[in-house]
Protein backbone atom coordinates (compact mmCIF):
# COMPACT_ATOMS: atom_id res chain seq x y z
CA UNK A 1 0.00 0.00 0.00
CA UNK A 2 1.37 3.18 -1.31
CA UNK A 3 2.05 5.87 0.90
CA UNK A 4 2.54 3.64 3.82
CA UNK A 5 1.19 4.35 7.09
CA UNK A 6 4.19 4.30 9.23
CA UNK A 7 7.76 5.65 6.98
CA UNK A 8 9.84 3.76 9.42
CA UNK A 9 8.62 0.46 8.21
CA UNK A 10 9.56 0.43 4.75
CA UNK A 11 10.49 -2.66 3.18
CA UNK A 12 13.54 -2.61 1.57
CA UNK A 13 12.68 -3.70 -1.96
CA UNK A 14 10.45 -0.21 -1.76
CA UNK A 15 13.46 1.89 -0.83
CA UNK A 16 15.66 0.26 -3.17
CA UNK A 17 13.20 1.18 -5.95
CA UNK A 18 12.92 4.59 -4.83
CA UNK A 19 16.81 4.79 -4.63
CA UNK A 20 16.84 3.63 -8.20
CA UNK A 21 14.26 5.79 -9.76
CA UNK A 22 14.98 8.59 -8.37
CA UNK A 23 18.59 8.70 -9.55
CA UNK A 24 17.60 7.71 -12.85
CA UNK A 25 15.24 10.47 -13.07
CA UNK A 26 17.78 13.24 -11.54
CA UNK A 27 19.85 12.38 -14.17
CA UNK A 28 17.80 12.37 -17.35
CA UNK A 29 16.60 15.59 -16.26
CA UNK A 30 20.36 16.67 -15.53
CA UNK A 31 21.35 15.36 -18.81
CA UNK A 32 18.09 17.14 -20.43
CA UNK A 33 18.87 20.09 -19.13
CA UNK A 34 22.68 20.84 -19.19
CA UNK A 35 24.03 23.44 -17.54
CA UNK A 36 21.16 25.47 -17.62
CA UNK A 37 19.31 23.85 -14.86
CA UNK A 38 21.03 22.93 -11.43
CA UNK A 39 20.27 19.41 -10.20
CA UNK A 40 23.16 19.37 -7.78
CA UNK A 41 20.84 18.92 -4.40
CA UNK A 42 18.51 16.37 -5.86
CA UNK A 43 21.50 13.85 -6.28
CA UNK A 44 20.86 13.68 -2.19
CA UNK A 45 17.97 12.22 -2.36
CA UNK A 46 18.77 8.73 -3.31
CA UNK A 47 21.85 9.38 -0.66
CA UNK A 48 19.51 10.21 1.93
CA UNK A 49 17.00 7.11 1.20
CA UNK A 50 19.45 4.67 1.33
CA UNK A 51 21.63 6.02 4.60
CA UNK A 52 18.17 6.17 6.26
CA UNK A 53 16.71 2.59 5.46
CA UNK A 54 19.44 0.35 4.11
CA UNK A 55 21.65 1.18 6.66
CA UNK A 56 25.13 3.54 6.39
CA UNK A 57 27.24 1.10 4.41
CA UNK A 58 24.54 1.19 1.69
CA UNK A 59 24.50 5.01 2.02
CA UNK A 60 28.36 4.55 1.43
CA UNK A 61 27.77 2.84 -1.27
CA UNK A 62 24.67 4.78 -3.13
CA UNK A 63 26.91 8.18 -2.23
CA UNK A 64 29.56 6.54 -4.59
CA UNK A 65 26.90 5.64 -7.13
CA UNK A 66 25.34 9.05 -7.26
CA UNK A 67 28.87 10.88 -7.36
CA UNK A 68 30.07 8.94 -10.21
CA UNK A 69 26.69 9.38 -12.11
CA UNK A 70 26.76 12.66 -11.90
CA UNK A 71 30.29 12.38 -13.35
CA UNK A 72 29.18 10.31 -16.08
CA UNK A 73 25.72 12.83 -16.77
CA UNK A 74 28.65 16.14 -17.03
CA UNK A 75 30.86 14.26 -19.08
CA UNK A 76 28.51 12.74 -21.74
CA UNK A 77 26.55 16.44 -21.84
CA UNK A 78 30.05 18.16 -22.75
CA UNK A 79 29.27 20.48 -20.38
CA UNK A 80 32.92 20.74 -18.48
CA UNK A 81 35.89 21.60 -21.14
CA UNK A 82 38.62 20.33 -19.25
CA UNK A 83 38.37 16.67 -18.21
CA UNK A 84 40.25 17.12 -14.81
CA UNK A 85 38.31 19.82 -13.69
CA UNK A 86 34.96 17.42 -14.05
CA UNK A 87 36.79 14.76 -11.95
CA UNK A 88 37.62 17.18 -9.62
CA UNK A 89 34.18 18.59 -9.02
CA UNK A 90 33.04 14.55 -8.78
CA UNK A 91 35.60 13.94 -5.84
CA UNK A 92 34.33 17.10 -4.19
CA UNK A 93 30.51 15.92 -4.56
CA UNK A 94 31.32 12.28 -3.48
CA UNK A 95 32.87 13.75 -0.08
CA UNK A 96 29.63 15.74 0.45
CA UNK A 97 27.70 12.98 -0.32
CA UNK A 98 29.52 10.66 2.15
CA UNK A 99 30.22 13.32 4.87
CA UNK A 100 26.00 14.00 4.17
CA UNK A 101 25.62 9.88 5.01
CA UNK A 102 27.66 10.52 8.06
CA UNK A 103 26.09 13.49 9.45
CA UNK A 104 23.10 11.39 8.64
CA UNK A 105 24.14 8.23 10.71
CA UNK A 106 25.05 10.25 13.83
CA UNK A 107 21.31 12.00 13.76
CA UNK A 108 19.60 8.88 13.62
CA UNK A 109 21.50 7.39 16.14
CA UNK A 110 21.24 9.95 18.49
CA UNK A 111 17.18 9.83 17.93
CA UNK A 112 17.48 6.41 18.56
CA UNK A 113 19.47 6.27 21.60
CA UNK A 114 16.65 9.62 22.82
CA UNK A 115 13.95 7.38 22.21
CA UNK A 116 15.27 4.56 24.64
CA UNK A 117 16.39 6.94 27.07
CA UNK A 118 12.45 8.25 27.08
CA UNK A 119 10.91 4.78 27.34
CA UNK A 120 13.52 3.51 29.91
CA UNK A 121 14.48 4.04 33.73
CA UNK A 122 18.09 5.95 33.36
CA UNK A 123 19.40 3.98 36.34
CA UNK A 124 17.50 0.56 36.30
CA UNK A 125 17.25 -0.06 32.27
CA UNK A 126 13.63 -1.37 33.35
CA UNK A 127 10.63 0.85 31.76
CA UNK A 128 9.18 3.83 33.05
CA UNK A 129 6.36 4.92 34.07
CA UNK A 130 5.16 7.07 30.91
CA UNK A 131 6.17 3.47 28.70
CA UNK A 132 4.71 1.53 31.44
CA UNK A 133 1.26 3.63 31.23
CA UNK A 134 1.32 3.20 27.52
CA UNK A 135 1.85 -0.67 27.73
CA UNK A 136 -0.49 -1.36 29.97
CA UNK A 137 -3.40 0.14 28.29
CA UNK A 138 -2.25 -1.81 25.16
CA UNK A 139 -1.92 -4.91 26.97
CA UNK A 140 -5.85 -4.22 28.63
CA UNK A 141 -7.26 -3.36 24.89
CA UNK A 142 -5.51 -6.86 23.74
CA UNK A 143 -6.84 -8.66 26.90
CA UNK A 144 -10.21 -7.47 26.62
CA UNK A 145 -10.45 -8.05 22.80
CA UNK A 146 -9.38 -11.60 22.73
CA UNK A 147 -11.18 -12.49 26.21
CA UNK A 148 -8.00 -12.78 28.02
CA UNK A 149 -6.94 -12.66 31.64
CA UNK A 150 -4.24 -10.06 32.92
CA UNK A 151 -2.55 -10.04 36.15
CA UNK A 152 -0.52 -6.90 37.50
CA UNK A 153 1.79 -6.99 40.32
CA UNK A 154 2.48 -3.85 41.90
CA UNK A 155 6.13 -4.42 44.02
CA UNK A 156 7.36 -1.78 47.06
CA UNK A 157 10.66 -2.50 49.07
CA UNK A 158 10.26 -2.94 52.54
CA UNK A 159 13.12 -0.93 54.66
CA UNK A 160 14.85 0.15 51.54
CA UNK A 161 15.70 3.97 53.36
CA UNK A 162 17.58 1.84 55.81
CA UNK A 163 19.85 0.42 53.00
CA UNK A 164 20.45 3.81 51.72
CA UNK A 165 20.99 5.01 55.24
CA UNK A 166 23.51 1.94 56.25
CA UNK A 167 25.52 1.46 52.44
CA UNK A 168 25.23 4.48 50.71
CA UNK A 169 23.46 6.13 48.01
CA UNK A 170 25.26 4.23 45.77
CA UNK A 171 24.38 0.68 48.00
CA UNK A 172 20.41 1.58 47.55
CA UNK A 173 20.92 2.24 43.86
CA UNK A 174 22.72 -1.30 43.09
CA UNK A 175 19.40 -2.83 45.04
CA UNK A 176 17.13 -1.48 42.82
CA UNK A 177 19.27 -2.74 39.77
CA UNK A 178 19.20 -5.98 41.74
CA UNK A 179 15.39 -6.39 41.16
CA UNK A 180 15.25 -5.31 37.70
CA UNK A 181 17.63 -8.28 37.00
CA UNK A 182 16.34 -10.62 39.26
CA UNK A 183 12.49 -10.31 38.16
CA UNK A 184 13.89 -10.04 34.27
CA UNK A 185 15.76 -13.60 34.86
CA UNK A 186 12.63 -15.07 37.13
CA UNK A 187 9.37 -13.62 35.39
CA UNK A 188 8.76 -14.84 31.65
CA UNK A 189 10.11 -13.19 28.68
CA UNK A 190 6.31 -11.43 28.16
CA UNK A 191 6.52 -10.31 31.29
CA UNK A 192 7.45 -7.11 31.72
CA UNK A 193 8.73 -4.94 34.91
CA UNK A 194 8.35 -1.48 35.00
CA UNK A 195 10.38 1.30 37.67
CA UNK A 196 7.24 3.51 38.47
CA UNK A 197 9.64 5.44 41.19
CA UNK A 198 11.83 5.46 43.88
CA UNK A 199 11.73 1.97 45.16
CA UNK A 200 7.90 0.98 43.40
CA UNK A 201 8.05 -1.08 40.59
CA UNK A 202 5.28 -2.78 38.79
CA UNK A 203 4.95 -6.28 36.81
CA UNK A 204 2.92 -6.68 33.68
CA UNK A 205 1.58 -10.58 33.35
CA UNK A 206 -0.18 -11.35 30.12
CA UNK A 207 -2.57 -14.02 29.85
CA UNK A 208 -2.22 -14.81 33.48
CA UNK A 209 -4.76 -15.85 35.82
CA UNK A 210 -5.00 -14.98 39.79
CA UNK A 211 -3.78 -18.79 40.15
CA UNK A 212 -0.62 -18.48 37.98
CA UNK A 213 0.33 -14.86 38.74
CA UNK A 214 -0.06 -16.04 42.44
CA UNK A 215 2.65 -18.70 41.77
CA UNK A 216 4.61 -16.64 39.41
CA UNK A 217 5.01 -13.82 41.93
CA UNK A 218 5.84 -16.19 44.94
CA UNK A 219 8.91 -17.69 43.11
CA UNK A 220 9.53 -13.48 42.30
CA UNK A 221 9.23 -12.88 45.60
CA UNK A 222 11.54 -15.34 47.42
CA UNK A 223 14.39 -15.06 44.24
CA UNK A 224 13.79 -11.81 45.32
CA UNK A 225 14.40 -11.95 48.95
CA UNK A 226 17.46 -14.00 48.46
CA UNK A 227 18.83 -11.52 46.60
CA UNK A 228 18.33 -8.74 48.96
CA UNK A 229 19.83 -10.62 51.76
CA UNK A 230 23.02 -9.48 50.72
CA UNK A 231 22.05 -6.31 51.30
CA UNK A 232 22.91 -4.43 55.25
CA UNK A 233 19.55 -4.26 56.66
CA UNK A 234 16.39 -6.08 56.38
CA UNK A 235 14.84 -5.80 53.28
CA UNK A 236 12.27 -7.53 51.64
CA UNK A 237 9.73 -7.00 49.33
CA UNK A 238 5.65 -6.47 49.66
CA UNK A 239 3.94 -7.28 46.67
CA UNK A 240 0.10 -6.40 45.30
CA UNK A 241 -1.70 -8.33 42.70
CA UNK A 242 -4.78 -7.96 40.88
CA UNK A 243 -6.03 -10.22 38.04
CA UNK A 244 -8.77 -9.45 35.98
CA UNK A 245 -10.89 -11.26 33.20
CA UNK A 246 -11.44 -9.49 29.99
CA UNK A 247 -10.05 -5.78 31.89
CA UNK A 248 -12.72 -2.92 31.14
CA UNK A 249 -10.54 -0.92 33.55
CA UNK A 250 -9.10 2.18 32.94
CA UNK A 251 -5.37 1.78 33.61
CA UNK A 252 -5.33 3.93 36.60
CA UNK A 253 -8.00 2.34 38.48
CA UNK A 254 -6.23 -1.05 38.00
CA UNK A 255 -2.47 0.13 39.45
CA UNK A 256 -4.43 1.87 41.85
CA UNK A 257 -5.91 -1.58 43.50
CA UNK A 258 -2.84 -3.50 43.29
CA UNK A 259 -0.86 -0.47 44.97
CA UNK A 260 -4.06 -0.97 47.89
CA UNK A 261 -3.46 -4.56 48.04
CA UNK A 262 0.59 -3.77 48.36
CA UNK A 263 -0.33 -1.37 51.42
CA UNK A 264 -2.38 -3.61 52.94
CA UNK A 265 0.22 -6.23 52.89
CA UNK A 266 2.48 -3.27 54.19
CA UNK A 267 0.53 -2.71 57.10
CA UNK A 268 -0.28 -6.03 57.97
CA UNK A 269 4.23 -6.57 58.93
CA UNK A 270 5.52 -6.23 55.16
CA UNK A 271 7.21 -9.04 53.28
CA UNK A 272 3.69 -10.57 51.95
CA UNK A 273 1.99 -11.24 49.24
CA UNK A 274 -1.75 -10.26 48.14
CA UNK A 275 -3.17 -11.47 45.38
CA UNK A 276 -7.02 -10.93 43.74
CA UNK A 277 -9.18 -11.42 41.39
CA UNK A 278 -11.36 -8.67 40.21
CA UNK A 279 -14.93 -8.49 37.81
CA UNK A 280 -15.12 -5.42 36.37
CA UNK A 281 -18.67 -4.71 36.67
CA UNK A 282 -18.46 -5.01 40.67
CA UNK A 283 -15.35 -3.09 40.72
CA UNK A 284 -14.75 -0.91 43.38
CA UNK A 285 -11.66 0.74 44.05
CA UNK A 286 -10.94 1.79 48.07
CA UNK A 287 -9.33 4.88 48.06
CA UNK A 288 -5.95 4.32 49.71
CA UNK A 289 -6.42 5.53 53.83
N1 LIG B 1 19.51 4.74 46.31
C1 LIG B 1 18.37 5.28 45.87
N2 LIG B 1 17.41 5.60 46.72
C2 LIG B 1 16.25 6.11 46.25
C3 LIG B 1 16.06 6.31 44.88
N3 LIG B 1 14.81 6.83 44.71
C4 LIG B 1 14.27 6.93 45.93
N4 LIG B 1 15.13 6.50 46.87
C5 LIG B 1 14.95 6.42 48.34
O1 LIG B 1 14.04 5.37 48.57
C6 LIG B 1 13.47 5.56 49.86
C7 LIG B 1 12.04 5.15 49.76
O2 LIG B 1 11.51 5.25 50.99
P1 LIG B 1 10.21 4.50 51.47
O3 LIG B 1 9.71 3.53 50.50
O4 LIG B 1 9.25 5.56 51.90
O5 LIG B 1 10.77 3.82 52.75
P2 LIG B 1 11.07 2.34 53.14
O6 LIG B 1 12.25 2.38 54.04
O7 LIG B 1 11.18 1.45 51.95
O8 LIG B 1 9.80 2.02 53.96
P3 LIG B 1 8.61 1.04 53.66
O9 LIG B 1 8.26 1.17 52.20
O10 LIG B 1 7.49 1.50 54.54
O11 LIG B 1 9.09 -0.31 54.01
C8 LIG B 1 13.71 7.02 50.22
O12 LIG B 1 14.65 7.08 51.28
C9 LIG B 1 14.34 7.63 48.96
O13 LIG B 1 15.32 8.59 49.24
C10 LIG B 1 17.11 5.98 43.98
O14 LIG B 1 17.02 6.11 42.75
N5 LIG B 1 18.24 5.45 44.52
Amino acid sequence: MWPPKDWTDLKPSMVWLLVVSSLIVVSALDYATGVALSFSLFYLLPVMLAGRWLGYRIGVAVALLCASVWYGVELLSHTVIEPWISLWNGLVRLCFFLLFNHMQSLILEALVKEQQLARTDGLTGAINNRQFYALLEDELARHHRFDQTLSLGYLDVDDFKAVNELGGHNLGDRLLKEIVVTSQKTLRRVDTIARLGGDEFAVILPQTDKAAALKALTNLQSALNKRLKQFPGSASVSIGAVSCHKPELPVGALIKYADELMYRVKRSGKNGLLCEHIEPPNTVIEPRP
